[in-house]
């Protein structure tokens, strides 16, 4: 029996503001070692609070494991991650317009500020220039846009929050249209929830991920536009980059995942790829 189950972790609920919460990280890293030097004594990683993910036990846990640009570990359950194929399936207003699929292939759902580079993932991620539509300026995703990988799982391009100046036309009330997809879509594995590295922390971003929280939705914290040295609003995007990791690290017991991407130059796509297989794997498990 094929069991579907829910995407892990499951994150605690969170309350609407981004709290400090201390917390002791206890991820314990053993030096790498060649075949002729014995292991090393472990070692505590103090600083960087890993994503780790079933499968694998925190003391089993070594550097080698960990994904460049990122707090996530590989564990057992990675594995295809290769993208053959994408067809652009439908179009979608409505939550309730999505394509109802009979064998409920997994779906990762890319969301973010308008403007924050989803659609521009979603080629990065297929190779391909212009399977989602991109535009510099914001409001350009309006609908829900489901692309299928390889005949086997889905990538769903979503219209962006916070973008308040758009013509009437264009405005999407995220909280009904996006919120809904998301509350009832029982084959979503995970968010990728983007944050725009060239800009500082956003509050918008930090409900945006408390309310995925709060509902009990798997996410992944993607930090798009890491090919910026220099941040529009004058700080680097690596100074951006550690003020939001660092309120990850301070707010969660045990922290989302994150990876560092650039759509420009591919940084971070083939182990955002690994990672989402083992989040799909794990989710399509099958249990007898
Ligand atoms: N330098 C750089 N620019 C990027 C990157 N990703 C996206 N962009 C640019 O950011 C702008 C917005 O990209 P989109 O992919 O359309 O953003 P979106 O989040 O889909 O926007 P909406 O559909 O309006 O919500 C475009 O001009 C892209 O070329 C990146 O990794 N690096
Ligand atoms: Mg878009």
């Amino acid at each position: 029996m094929l069991l579907r189950v829910r995407p892990f972790p499951s994150f605690p609920p969170l309350s609407t503001s981004f709290h400090r919460r201390r917390y002791s990280v206890s991820a314990q890293v053993t030096t790498a070692s060649s075949p002729t030097t014995p292991p090393q004594p472990t070692t505590p990683l103090v600083k960087t609070a890993l994503f780790i993910p079933p499968g694998v036990a925190e003391e089993d846990v070594s550097m080698e494991m960990v994904l460049p640009g990122s707090n996530i570990v590989l564990g057992p359950y990675a594995g295809d991650a290769k993208v053959k194929s994408v067809e652009f399936v439908k179009s979608s207003a409505k939550a309730k317009d999505c394509p109802r699929d009979p064998i409920r292939r997994p779906e990762f759902a890319v969301l973010g500020r308008s403007n924050v580079g989803k659609s521009s993932l979603i080629n990065s991620l297929v190779r391909k220039k212009d399977v989602a539509l991109t535009s510099k300026k914001p409001g350009k995703t309006q609908l829900i846009n489901h692309f299928l990988i390889n005949k086997s799982w889905y990538l769903v391009d979503l219209p962006g929050y916070g973008f308040a100046h758009a013509p009437r036309s264009a405005k999407t009330d995220w909280s009904a249209f996006t919120k809904g997809y998301f509350l009832n879509r029982d084959s979503l594995v995970s968010a990728l929830l983007l944050i725009d590295s060239s800009v500082p922390p956003q509050q918008i971003d930090l409900d945006c991920a408390n309310w995925l929280g709060r509902n009990n939705i798997g996410f992944t914290f993607v930090f798009t536009k890491c090919d910026k040295v220099r941040a529009t609003k004058g700080k680097r995007s690596d100074d951006n980059l550690k003020k939001f990791q660092d309120m990850i690290s301070n707010y969660y017991k045990e922290p989302p995942p994150w990876i560092m991407t650039s759509s420009v130059t591919g940084l971070g796509r083939d182990d955002l790829l690994l990672h989402m297989s083992q989040l799909r794997n794990y989710w399509d498990q099958e249990d007898i």
